[in-house]
């Protein structure tokens, strides 16, 4: 079958890949050192090289340089037990074939074996980067569920398809966007956070789209909108559950055409950004009840990254907690003891990265020692709280939620026309009414002072909803 070399210092490692790929039919040969594997490269003549990156002597990543200048179309396939997001990146960009994660189980390896014997040198990623680009920003943690992230952002970076980002609120999504960003091609052009929940109304076509001179009170120049200023960057879509129909309409518009037309213009104008959006709601869930559009959805979710919430890889709060230590206490005066540390990892962090880092500044500013001890991290330091139960107000907040956008989505293209709230009246105060009438035993006047207005308006509106 095929000659594969495996170069991995530890011996249980290399034991385990020979018995497995030997079972497989491959003929394995083991070296634990670069430089060793480097010498009978060429005469092993492998047909695949599985790669461990820390060595003694040279390390994985330098040896993947030689590998790939002296056997250019063998695949290999990278290991490591230690990744971080820039080993990952190096990796791929080097041209590994396969970035695998230890400890991995048995399957896995022979699934990348397998895939990487056959691909066709094509599917070899490209080896151009984008640069030494500045680490700002940088995403920290080693827990599993981190590594797997780091490995997902250095596949997907230099891709230039869409990205969904999921994950509760804090855990580090526009923090992964912008590490995307920095590794694809684009990474010279601009990365543009929008959020589009967080404008007005009013203003949020301008916002998104620009807005010709003129086009309304106050317009005095031409203004470029924030997609047309991530043209050749990345636009980073947050919260992107929450926007409404209409803007769901316009904006799948705009993402299959890549044509935005400014507010008050009638000269369609060309822009090429790279999509990546995020949220902390289940979309999914969201397309099933219908509020949210199949085909926006199917638009946004080409590549999936998932972060899990910080509760569930704990690993990491060491790391993320002297960080933010670091932030406030540069010259390092303060430092983490332990019963800290096993506090922090005790705590739910329903507000996740973002919530701990407020908790550890808070406590390093309060602290009167050298040391943050458990007794030091304030109790309840963000607003951020366990989600309550559901309540039937939440009920009925969805349901005028839906209600509204059911009426949007019954419109062919997402507008409203007008006369919905005397709409939502018609229907709803009726009900209203009946429920007070109930509690009062049909007495109008107790009912009138439930409710909080006038007998005679109850007695209007009631003949108004023809009640009688
Ligand atoms: N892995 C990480 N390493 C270092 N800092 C992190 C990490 N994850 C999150 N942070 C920090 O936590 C804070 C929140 O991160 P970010 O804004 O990216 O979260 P988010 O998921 O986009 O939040 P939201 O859903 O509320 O918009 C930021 O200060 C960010 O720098």
């Amino acid at each position: 079958m095929s000659r594969i070399l495996v170069v991995d210092d530890e011996p249980t490692i290399c034991w385990a890949l020979q018995q497995a790929l030997s079972e497989d039919g491959h003929t394995v040969t083991v070296s634990s050192t670069a430089e060793e594997a480097l010498q009978n490269l060429e005469q092993l003549s492998p047909d695949l090289v599985m790669l461990d990156v820390r060595l003694p002597g040279m390390d994985g990543l330098a040896a993947l340089n030689h590998i790939r200048e002296r056997a250019a179309t063998t695949p290999v396939i990278v290991m490591t037990a230690f990744g971080d997001l820039e080993t990952a990146v190096q990796a791929i960009h080097r041209g590994a074939f396969e970035y695998l994660l230890k400890p991995f189980d048995l399957d896995q390896v022979t699934h990348a074996v397998n895939r990487a014997l056959t691909h066709s040198s094509s599917e070899t990623p490209s080896t151009e980067t984008a640069g030494n680009v500045a680490e700002t920003g940088q995403l920290l943690g080693s827990s599993p569920a981190m590594q797997a992230i780091y490995r997902h952002i250095a596949l997907v970076a230099d891709q230039d398809v869409p990205v969904l980002i999921t994950g509760e609120s804090g855990t580090g999504k526009e923090l992964v966007a912008a590490a995307v960003h920095r590794y694809s091609k684009r990474a010279k052009q601009p990365f543009i956070p929008v959020c589009i929940p967080a404008f007005n109304e009013s203003v949020v076509e301008s916002e998104l789209f620009g807005h010709a001179r003129g086009a309304f009170t106050g317009a005095v120049d031409h203004r470029i909108g924030l997609l047309e200023a991530a043209d050749r960057g990345t636009a980073f879509f947050d919260e992107i559950g929450d926007i409404s129909p209409s803007l769901q309409v316009k904006l799948l518009r705009v993402l299959e055409s890549k044509v935005i037309t400014p507010v008050g213009s009638n000269e369609p104008r060309q822009t090429d950004f790279r999509l990546i959006a995020a949220t902390n709601r289940n979309l999914e869930a969201m397309v099933a009840d219908q509020s949210f559009r199949e085909d926006l959805y199917y638009r946004l979710n080409v590549y999936q990254i998932q972060i899990p919430p910080l509760r569930e890889r704990t690993e990491d709060i060491p790391i993320l907690a002297n960080k933010f230590m670091r932030a406030v206490d540069p010259q390092g005066r303060v430092t983490l003891s332990d019963s800290a540390v096993e506090e922090l990892t005790k705590r739910p962090w329903h507000g996740n990265v973002r919530e701990l880092r407020n908790v550890i500044e808070q406590a390093v500013l309060a602290t009167r020692s050298g040391q943050l001890t458990a007794d030091c991290i304030p109790v309840v330091s963000s607003s951020i709280k366990q989600p309550r139960e559901a309540q039937p107000l939440d009920n009925l907040e969805q349901t005028v939620r839906d209600w509204v956008r059911h009426c949007a989505d019954s419109q062919s293209d997402g507008e409203l026309d007008s006369g919905l709230y005397d709409a939502f009246l018609e229907t709803t105060e009726p009900l209203l009414f009946e429920e007070v009438l109930q509690l009062s035993k049909g007495n109008r006047q107790e009912a009138a002072k439930i409710l909080g207005i006038h007998r005679q308006t109850l007695r209007d509106k009631m003949k108004k909803h023809q009640m009688d």
